[in-house]
Order: structure tokens, then C-alpha cells, then sequence
């Protein structure tokens, strides 16, 4: 014990002895620099697992600290006394062994003052070593997953919606390109910022989620930002014992994925030469719309088309320039259709168009405008002048009949467009299928 005392000796007793047992370390020290030690409790060896003897001053007891700690330490400590207004100091720091190795320790002081006048700084050390490492590991843990997530694009949250209540992991606002500070998330607000086209996607996965407890949804989100990305929630629904609603859940940030899908898609849709529909996405189409047309009677027409003598333009220019006229030919009909036609390529220089809502005299006009714009084409094959005339064959027909297939349409089709070949080309034949 330090026998440096300026109490009655008989009162330092009964104090070491009450605070021999204590897990804090108690101290008094002068206000002035060196702060020399007044008063050191006797369990110092116990509660801190520390050799403190030799300690007199402040600056004996920073020898005692970890040297990363050290600097800063003192400063907050001189800063602290000289502070008027600052009248408490609390801080953690680690503490040398006996075993050399360093403890973490809570250190608090107070002044202690008499008539305005500070006479003395007084204090408790504890042993905060497990606590500490405790939290170290936690934080440590807490970045890592943060990490994890950002690395994994996926943030967590947490919803209440009784209370319009929304908490965002640090990830969701870096995700939807927003400020954690100053952005406050509300259910609402995040509602609104789901793209118009999936409200309803996101409402049937709420109900879906009231019945089973599980919320699981693909939808669009519009950022602040103006990004927009694609999100995959998940969640669970978990009621509290008060009967509110808690949905603790993820959002993963799908955007790349999704876009590659709708790549590989419109790949997979796409005829690699001209760049419109193929035959699959065709015959797709086609089912889709007469079943429409059988359920609720929507009208609609096919046309098909066969440019002209295209052996013959190919063996006189080449297959390259046959390529050319083939797409030159698709890029100009597509620019005449409308957004809902789906105008496909069958094969070869064969093509084919679904017109919805168009009846046999409205098919008609289309197809003749689709031939004006075969014979506007003016292409010319390598070292010529003078553009190629070409010229196509059309079958135009309209849907009458409920009980037919998409091959009995493309069949009727055919055969008109191959009359019109018969006929002598550069013509259409145009007829109801009933
Ligand atoms: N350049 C090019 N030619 C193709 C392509 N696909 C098919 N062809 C050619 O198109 C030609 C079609 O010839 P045919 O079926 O006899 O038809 P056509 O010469 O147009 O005669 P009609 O249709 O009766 O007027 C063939 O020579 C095919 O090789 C293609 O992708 N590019």
C-alpha cells in the first residue's frame, strides 16, 4: 500500500479495509500537474491484476499504460482538468499485467471541489477486460457482416407495420443510393419508391406473407437517384406477445442478374441476324393471342411474307448481300409496325407478323404499306450504282374461327402467301380463316 497519506491514519485504515474487497479502484489526487497521487485503495493488485507499487503521480501511472493509449490518454486527462466546465471524465484504456500482458480498464474522475475551487481529483478504476473484448468482438463481428453483405449486395431490415416503422442495415441506404443521416425510412416512403409496375407484385406478396408468414418478392426499386434496380426481399413475419407485427428480412440487390436474365431472354427471343422476334418467340405469341381471341373474342390477323427470287439476288451478289437485304427489310418493316405487332422471322427470307386487334380490311392496308416499304428499299450491292429492286409475296389472313390452332393459322397463312407467289409475286392474297 502507499503510505503516503494525508488522512488520519486510523481513517485510512477503515477505508483500506472497506475498500480492500472492492472490483473498483479507488483514487485521489491532487488537481495541480504532476497530480500526484493522494490516495490508492489497496486492491489494485486484485480488482486489476496490476503491480502498482512505485506508482506517486499521473506519470507514473501512464508508464503503467499500453503506449497506443498513452498520448491520447494524458491529453484528454490535462485537457479535462483544466476544463472548468467539464467536471466528470470517464475512458477506457488497457493497463499493464503482472503477467505483461495488458488489461482493459474503465477509469472515471471527478473533481472535487470546495468554495468554486477545485481541490482534488478523485476516481474509480474497473476491469471492464471481458466486457471490452466482448464488445470488440461484437463491433468486429458487426463489420464483418457488414462487409459480407455489401460484398453479397444484401442489406437487412427490420419492419413494423402497425407503427409505419422501418429499420435499414447500413448496406439498404449505400443500396438505394441514400444518405443514413439524414434519411429517415418509413413503410410508406418505401412503398413509393417501389417501381408502379410491381406495386401489385409486392401487395400479393404481403398477402401471401399475412397468410403464411413468409414474404418472398422480386421487384424494381426507383432510388432517389433516379437508379433504377432490382431487389429480391425475403422476410418472416414474427408476432410479439403485445399482438403487433414484426417482419425481420432481407433485400438483396439483383440488378446485374436480372439484367443478364432479360439478356439472355431477349437473346433467346431474338433472330441473330435481323434482330426481330425468332420463330419459338413467334409461336408463343400466337398461342397467347388466340387464346385471347377464344376467351374474349379479341380480333386479330397473321401476316406472312417470302421475299421474291432471293435465290437469284443471292447467286448474283452474294450471300453477304443478301444478308443486307434481309435485314434492311426486317429494320423497315419493324419501323412501320406498332409497338404491340410482333414481327418475327420464320427462316430463311421467310416472316411472319401477329397484328392483335386488326381485322382483315386493317391487315390488308398494313401488309400493302409493309410491300411499299419492300419496294422503297434501295440497297445497293458492293461496286453498283444503282439500288436493287426487291420485291415479297404476302398471305394476309384474320382469325374467324374459335376452334383453330396456331399451325392451322400458319398453314392458312402459307397457302395464301403461296398463291400469291403462284400469282405471280410482288402481290398479297388476303382471306378470313373460319
Ligand atoms: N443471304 C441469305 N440467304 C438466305 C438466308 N436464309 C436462306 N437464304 C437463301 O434464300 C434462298 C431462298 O430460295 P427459294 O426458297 O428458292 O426462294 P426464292 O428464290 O426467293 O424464290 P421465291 O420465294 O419462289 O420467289 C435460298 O437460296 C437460301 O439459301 C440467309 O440468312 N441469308
Amino acid at each position: 500500500m502507499p503510505s503516503r497519506f494525508l488522512f488520519n491514519p486510523e481513517l485510512t485504515a477503515l477505508l483500506n479495509e472497506t475498500l480492500a474487497s472492492s472490483p473498483a479502484v479507488i483514487y485521489r489526487l491532487y488537481a495541480e500537474p504532476p497530480f500526484a497521487l493522494q490516495y490508492l485503495s489497496p486492491n489494485v493488485a486484485e480488482a486489476l491484476h496490476i503491480e502498482f507499487s512505485g506508482i506517486s503521480s499521473m506519470a507514473d501511472w501512464m508508464t503503467m499504460q499500453h503506449p497506443e493509449d498513452r498520448q491520447f490518454n494524458y491529453a484528454l486527462f490535462k485537457d479535462f482538468a483544466a476544463d472548468t466546465n467539464q467536471h466528470q471524465l470517464t475512458r477506457r484504456y488497457r493497463l499493464r499485467s503482472h503477467a505483461d500482458e495488458y488489461v482493459w480498464v474503465e477509469d472515471s474522475t471527478k473533481k472535487i471541489e470546495r468554495a468554486g475551487l477545485v481541490v482534488a481529483l478523485a476516481g474509480a478504476i474497473t476491469n471492464v477486460h471481458q466486457q471490452q473484448l466482448q464488445a470488440q468482438e461484437a463491433a468486429q463481428s458487426r463489420r464483418l457482416l457488414s462487409e459480407a453483405q455489401r460484398i453479397a449486395r444484401i442489406g437487412h431490415w427490420v419492419s413494423y407495420p402497425q407503427q409505419n416503422r422501418l429499420e435499414w442495415s447500413a448496406n439498404i441506404y449505400e443500396m438505394f443510393g441514400l444518405d443514413q443521416q439524414s434519411f429517415q425510412p418509413t413503410i410508406s416512403g418505401f412503398m413509393a419508391m417501389i417501381h408502379e409496375a410491381d406495386r401489385d407484385l409486392e401487395q400479393q406478396a404481403l398477402k401471401h406473407a399475412e397468410e403464411t408468414g413468409e414474404y418472398d418478392v422480386e421487384h424494381r426499386v426507383c432510388c432517389p437517384n433516379g437508379r433504377i434496380i432490382w431487389v429480391h426481399e425475403r422476410g418472416e413475419i414474427k408476432r410479439q406477445p403485445d399482438g403487433s407485427e414484426q417482419i425481420i428480412g432481407t433485400v438483396r440487390d439483383i440488378t446485374e442478374a436480372k439484367e443478364m436474365q432479360q439478356e439472355l431472354l431477349q437473346l433467346a427471343r431474338t433472330d441473330a441476324l435481323t434482330g426481330v422476334y425468332n420463330h419459338r418467340y413467334f409461336m408463343e405469341t400466337l398461342q397467347q393471342e388466340l387464346t385471347r381471341y377464344q376467351r374474349h373474342g379479341r380480333v386479330f390477323s397473321v401476316v406472312m411474307y417470302d421475299l421474291d427470287y432471293f435465290k437469284q439476288l443471292n447467286d448474283t451478289y452474294g450471300h453477304s448481300f443478301g444478308d443486307d437485304v434481309l435485314v434492311g427489310c426486317a429494320a423497315a418493316m419493324q419501323q412501320r409496325l406498332r409497338d404491340v405487332d410482333t414481327l418475327a422471322r420464320l427462316g430463311g427470307e421467310e416472316f411472319a407478323i401477329l397484328l392483335p386487334e386488326t381485322d382483315l380490311a386493317a391487315a390488308t392496308t398494313v401488309a400493302k404499306q409493309l410491300q411499299d416499304c419492300v419496294h422503297r428499299l434501295q440497297l445497293c450491292p458492293p461496286q453498283q450504282i444503282e439500288p436493287v429492286a426487291v420485291t415479297a409475296s404476302f398471305g394476309v389472313v384474320q382469325i374467324a374461327a374459335k376452334d383453330v390452332t396456331r399451325d392451322e393459322i400458319l398453314q392458312a397463312v402459307d397457302q395464301l402467301m403461296y398463291r400469291a407467289k403462284r400469282q405471280g409475286r410482288d402481290q398479297m392474297v388476303c382471306d378470313l380463316l373460319d
